[in-house]
């Protein structure tokens, strides 16, 4: 079976790149994952990324990983990105 860290890296990749696309550079301030099945270790899986909507500086994506056929959920997730600045990143 697959770690759970490992499928939370996975899935912060692919939505912070979504979130990325969206709205620019973004840090993640939340990431909520419901861990539904397991995903068994060397399987193919489907991860399928949505915006549910921006409010200012947020950025909120949701996302789902299947089976590729879509007929297996294995983890359903809400994630919070913030927009960020150049400064915020030196710490400033
Ligand atoms: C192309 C390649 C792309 C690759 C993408 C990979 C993406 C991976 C990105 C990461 O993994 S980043 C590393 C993990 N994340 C961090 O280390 C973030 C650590 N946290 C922070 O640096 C700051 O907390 C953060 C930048 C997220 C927010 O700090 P800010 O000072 O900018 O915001 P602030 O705390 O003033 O909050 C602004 C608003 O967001 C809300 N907020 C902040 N954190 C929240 C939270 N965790 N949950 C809910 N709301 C939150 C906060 O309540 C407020 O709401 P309102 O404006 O409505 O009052």
């Amino acid at each position: 079976m697959s770690m759970g860290g490992a499928i939370a890296t996975m899935i912060d990749t692919v939505t912070g790149t979504h979130a990325t696309f969206l709205s620019g550079p973004v840090m993640t301030a939340n990431l909520n994952i419901n861990y539904r099945r397991p995903i068994p270790l060397g399987s193919t899986v489907l991860l399928e990324s949505s915006l549910e909507k921006k409010e200012g500086r947020k950025t909120f994506i949701t996302c789902r990983v299947t089976s590729t056929d879509g007929s297996k959920l294995h983890t359903e997730t809400s994630a919070l990105f913030l927009s960020i600045t150049a400064s915020h990143l030196l710490g400033g």
